[in-house]
């Protein structure tokens, strides 16, 4: 077969052994971006990313990852341009990762994986009166996804870092009142966007995914310290949380559009 040898042996976490898949799924992530098959699009707009710091609110351990939420009651923290009609609202990130470098993130490109992936969580506020609406709808959602890769130590990532101890357990949650994710992307403006769904439960058909070309690199104790979280709460028996990653969805009839020639 095609696919490196590796992937035949990648882990596929109990979250996943059932089939996960959406009857009838025509759009599901996530996928492998084959960068030869993806296609220049001369109308795709520069993505403009702007966050209030003020904005974030706490980070919680909810079983499958961590999330950093923030305050998405009003406008200030928002994308808009890119792929977009309009503008989406900073909700969450969180992040994918391995329980070893060789993977751990949802997309490939060009079937390499990558140790993690950053996931920025956007609802369309201007279309929704609610983000569980807009969770249900074709263009309700916009993630960014930014690669991680192993590297020179991430300054604004450490202070993330250095809270997950106190989330270590499945429902634990910390104040976090001050981070700004723009420090978590990448230089380059380059990306691929194509039509997907959520990549955990309910897996809804409802985002335009914006995958940065350029990782960012963290270094190995950053990694480690993701993979010392507990998928476990306190008092259960212990289970590391790695290999959160869902495994790739069909392409089908999609095509993945590049804003870089
Ligand atoms: N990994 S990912 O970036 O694709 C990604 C991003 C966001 C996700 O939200 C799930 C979710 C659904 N709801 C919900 C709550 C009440 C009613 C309806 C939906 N809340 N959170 C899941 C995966
Ligand atoms: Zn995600």
């Amino acid at each position: 077969s095609s696919e490196p040898d590796s992937l035949h042996h990648l882990p596929v976490h109990p979250l996943w052994q059932s089939p996960l898949t959406i009857p009838g799924g025509t759009r599901q992530s996530p996928i492998n971006i084959q960068w030869r098959d993806s296609v220049y699009d001369p109308f795709l707009k520069p993505l403009k990313i702007s966050y209030d710091p003020a904005t974030c609110l706490h980070i919680w351990n909810n079983g499958y990852s961590f999330l950093v939420e923030f305050d998405d009651s009003t406008d200030r923290s928002i994308i808009d341009g890119g792929p977009l009609e309009n503008q989406y609202r900073l909700k969450q990130f969180h992040f994918h990762w391995g329980a070893i470098n060789d993977w751990g993130s949802e997309h490939t490109v060009d079937c390499k994986f990558y140790p993690a992936e950053l996931h920025l969580v956007h609802w369309n506020a201007v279309v929704y009166p609610t983000f569980e609406e807009a969770v249900m709808e074709g263009d309700g959602l916009a993630v960014i996804g930014v690669f991680l890769k192993l590297g020179a130590r991430h300054e604004g990532l450490q202070t993330l870092v250095d809270a997950l101890p106190a989330v270590k357990h499945k429902d634990t949650v910390i104040e976090f009142d001050v981070f700004d994710p723009s420090c978590l992307m990448p230089s380059c403006p380059d990306y691929w966007t194509y039509a997907g769904s959520l990549t955990t439960p309910p897996l809804t058909e409802s985002v335009t995914w914006i995958i940065k070309k350029q990782p960012i690199e963290v270094d190995e104790d950053q990694l480690e310290a993701f993979r010392m979280l507990l998928f476990t709460s306190d008092g259960e028996e212990e289970k590391r949380m790695v290999d959160n990653f869902r495994p790739l969805q069909p392409l089908m009839n999609r095509t993945v559009r590049s804003s870089f020639q």
